[in-house]
């Protein structure tokens, strides 16, 4: 069979493309599972700091393995002195994603070891960058409003710090809670475009920070990553201060005539919804509840429901966390940055199976351009 006879599937969709021994999407039973626990089970009694362990270690980690784990996390939590200054070059008006993706790579640049591709290295690096995150992401939220940066607190879990960093205060537990929902949910989705762009970057035998900065890339796209950020977008055209009283639909109605796709809703894998949006939806629940902003989840409703009338889509993670973020006092453009603090986690684990059984992914093409042909003579 020539090239061009064979099937192609754009967007590899139905392609398996390797085995991974991380997490398992199932849209059959709609479970998805880290290392074989219910992500439930995780985001009901476990830290974040725990689920990193996890993911990377395959193991949950004992009392004694949380403590050095956690010891070693606060003690890298601090903005490093070329990491700001790079932050502080670019302009305030560009992307956060932007700045994060920027900062990565500084990251990497300032590793001297950054090519020590040794699984104890790689777990090293990996500990580095989900430590450093938080803080590159507060700071650029922070300067954004004008405001200084805060330093990190010894003190706190990674969650309450993250907001320490952010707002400079730790709210109250039904927030941090919520936030730290958000991130266990985040952490991990097998082969999702932006781990495979990072499984594809390790693939070369590039470094973890090439990799971690093109799946920093991957993931600022609306049709990954970037769709919690639009998703609030959705939300203030349709007007989130008050009860929505059929604007939804009628906004929804307008969208689908203009055929725009809809923020939030649809999967890849699962076409019966995202197991994890009823999780995360009941943290959106208690955050209304505690913000008295009933109006947010009749807005959620609304939309959700109009949706599945009209096209029978559901949503997905990025539905619920958006409206969440807001809550909470994020800016919208810092939502998918929130992500990255998280996915790190899961990009990074992707990157030590790859490492552990590598092959150069590279797939074919079929051409489809001219016959071979000539360069006239002049
Ligand atoms: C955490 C995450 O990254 S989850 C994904 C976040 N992304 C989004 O929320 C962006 C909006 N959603 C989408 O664009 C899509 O649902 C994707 C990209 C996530 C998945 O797309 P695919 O599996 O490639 O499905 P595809 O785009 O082919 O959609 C199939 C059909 O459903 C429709 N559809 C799917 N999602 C949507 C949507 N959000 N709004 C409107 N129509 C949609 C498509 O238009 C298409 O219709 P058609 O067959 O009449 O052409
Ligand atoms: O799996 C996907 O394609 C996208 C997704 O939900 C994620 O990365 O969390």
């Amino acid at each position: 069979m020539s090239e061009s006879e064979q099937e192609i599937r754009k967007g590899l969709a139905g392609v398996v493309v390797d085995t991974t021994a991380v997490s398992k999407v199932d849209p059959e039973s709609n479970s998805l599972l880290y290392r074989g626990y219910p992500v439930q089970e995780l985001a009901a009694t476990q830290s974040f700091e725990a689920v990193a362990w996890l993911l990377w270690h395959g193991e949950l980690p004992t009392p004694d393995e949380l403590t050095a784990f956690e010891r070693l996390e606060r003690a890298q939590r601090s903005l490093a002195p070329e990491v700001r200054a790079a932050i502080e070059l670019t302009p305030t008006t560009a992307h956060p994603m932007d700045v994060v993706r920027t900062a990565v790579s500084v990251l990497g640049a300032t590793d001297p070891n950054a090519d020590d591709r040794s699984p104890e290295a790689t777990l090293e690096k990996s500990v580095r960058l989900f430590a450093a995150i938080p803080a590159i992401v507060a700071f650029d939220e922070r300067r954004r409003k004008g405001e200084d940066l805060v330093e990190p607190r010894n003190d706190l879990d990674y969650a309450r710090n993250f907001l320490w960093m952010t707002f400079g205060e730790v709210p109250d537990d039904d927030v941090v809670d919520a936030f730290r929902v958000s991130l266990v949910l985040y952490a991990e989705h097998s082969f999702n475009a932006s781990t495979f762009a990072a499984r594809v970057i390790t693939s070369t035998l590039a470094d973890v920070y090439s990799a971690v900065t093109g799946a920093v890339g991957a993931l600022k796209g609306q049709l990954h990553g970037g769709a919690n950020e639009a998703v609030l977008h959705t939300f203030v055209e349709i007007g989130l201060d008050e009860a929505p009283e059929g604007r939804a639909a009628d906004w929804l109605d307008l969208a689908l005539a203009e055929k725009r796709k809809i923020m939030g809703f649809g999967h890849r894998v699962y076409k019966n919804g995202d197991s994890r949006v009823p999780t995360m939806r009941a943290a959106l629940e208690r955050l209304v509840e505690y913000y008295d902003r009933p109006e947010v989840l009749a807005l959620y409703e609304e939309l959700e429901q109009s949706m599945a009338e009209r096209k029978n889509i559901k949503p997905n993670l990025d539905y619920p966390s958006g409206p969440a973020y807001h809550l909470m006092g994020f800016s919208t453009e810092a939502f998918t940055p929130l992500f990255v603090a998280a996915r790190v986690v899961g990009w990074t684990a992707h990157i030590r199976e790859q490492l552990g059984a590598n092959a150069l992914i590279r797939p074919l093409s079929a051409y489809v351009g001219p016959e071979e042909r000539h360069v006239p003579a002049s």
